[in-house]
């Protein structure tokens, strides 16, 4: 559950890049978040998982407080919300499986649990024969199913998705919707930040349109309606 009121924020140069946003998006729900470019999508975005603070206003992610919580509680939030970008952001050096396998580490994880995740997860989004690849012997679209799975592997209640398919050509980026049409029907909330018309277009779901900082359109089932 993401519940904003009010929300502004300024960033420290003085750019106002949201504008009093007021919305509520349920448990489950898939969201598209469309605008021109330097509409505030990114920002957005960046306010649920605390990578941003909010200049004003109230965030709720997941019961958690984002204009209270404390700093050392945020990696505790983080573990429910996965993060896919554009340029995926994978760890070169490492494989295919240490890349999601990483994730669960850091939370201390018991290796038995580790190793059955980060196969089930790779077989979720069918690279189970690349586990022991590394980044630069895959495909754009292998490296993003690749952070999709590392986004996933500790099953988020939440999964952002800014631009996943800004890189890909169209074959790749409907592989990648495919994917989180999967991961959104177990129940994961997806947010995801796109310039992609013809996807929107053809997948219906909601769409919260943003403007100079403001929501200007939200819809169930709504269009892209830009011509970019
Ligand atoms: N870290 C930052 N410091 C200062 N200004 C920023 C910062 N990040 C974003 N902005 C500004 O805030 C506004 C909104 O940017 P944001 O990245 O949220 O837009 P966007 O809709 O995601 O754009 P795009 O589609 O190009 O990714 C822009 O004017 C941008 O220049």
């Amino acid at each position: 559950m993401i519940e904003m009121k009010g929300v502004y924020k300024t960033y420290p140069n003085g750019v106002t890049a949201l504008n009093g946003i007021d919305v509520y998006i349920e448990q489950g729900e898939f969201v598209y978040v469309v605008g021109t470019s330097g509409a505030g999508k990114s920002t957005f975005t960046k306010l649920m998982f605390r990578e941003e603070k909010a200049s004003e206003g109230s965030i709720m992610v997941n019961d958690y407080d984002l204009m209270t919580i404390k700093e050392r509680n945020i990696p505790y939030l983080r573990r429910n919300i996965g993060v896919v970008y554009q340029d995926f952001r994978l760890l070169p050096k490492l494989t295919v499986y240490e890349n999601v396998a990483f994730a669960l580490e850091v939370i201390e994880e018991s290796p038995d649990k580790i190793r059955r995740r980060v196969m089930d997860v790779l077989d979720q989004v069918r690279l189970k024969n690349k586990a022991r690849f590394i980044p630069d012997e895959l495909s754009g679209g292998e490296q993003q199913r690749v952070s999709i799975a590392r986004a996933i592997v500790n099953h988020p209640k939440l999964l952002i998705a800014d631009e996943p398919t800004g890189n890909l050509d169209p074959d790749t980026s409907w592989e990648i919707m495919h994917i989180l049409e999967e991961i959104n029907e177990k129940g994961t909330t997806i947010l995801m930040a796109t310039h992609n018309k013809g996807i929107v277009n053809t997948l219906r779901r909601r769409v919260i349109a943003i403007e100079d900082g403001l929501i200007v359109r939200d819809e169930s089932r709504g269009e892209y309606d830009y011509e970019i």
